[in-house]
């Protein structure tokens, strides 16, 4: 597995720092785009980065956090690149993978507890694309 690009703004970096741990628990490698602290900061300068290096193959999957999942959400489906789903349970982390092969998570921080954004983060990851009817789908989002 690739390493997994993770990054958050203020609001979401506890977040991102204990999910950062449920990953070095697992073995799984990731890289942190930041932000470095819980110092109010702007979530495009670290939604950006992540992005580019997911569209140049770099990190596969990604975590994107912000207070709301709103704010990283939008600046992370501006590339065309990336396909961001916001999950507070874990159904709808596993429909944005089987239904939107999407290859970036979306956590709310201030909606969700670390126990059930660990939950979701785990149905994220073990939940293949179902491909199909999603497929045509899927290749109709970007803007030509
Ligand atoms: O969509 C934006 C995010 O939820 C931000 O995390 C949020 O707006 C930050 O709010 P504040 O600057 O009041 O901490």
């Amino acid at each position: 597995m690739k390493k997994i690009g993770i990054c958050s703004d203020h609001a979401g970096y506890e977040l991102k720092e204990y999910l950062k741990q449920v990953m070095d628990e697992k073995g799984i490698s990731w890289q942190d785009f930041g932000t470095n602290s819980a110092e109010s900061t702007d979530y495009p300068d670290y939604a950006h980065p992540m992005a580019n290096a997911i569209e140049a193959g770099e990190v596969y999957p990604g975590i994107g956090i912000c207070g709301s999942g709103n704010g990283i959400a939008m600046t992370l489906n501006k590339h065309q690149g990336v396909r961001a789903a916001i999950s507070w349970e874990p159904e709808l982390a596993r429909l944005g993978r089987a239904h939107n092969d999407a290859n970036v998570l979306v956590l709310p921080a201030r909606f969700i507890s670390n126990e059930e954004a660990k939950k979701v983060l785990e149905a994220f990851l073990s939940t293949p694309f179902d491909g199909g009817r999603h497929e045509k789908r899927i290749c109709k989002i970007p803007v030509r």
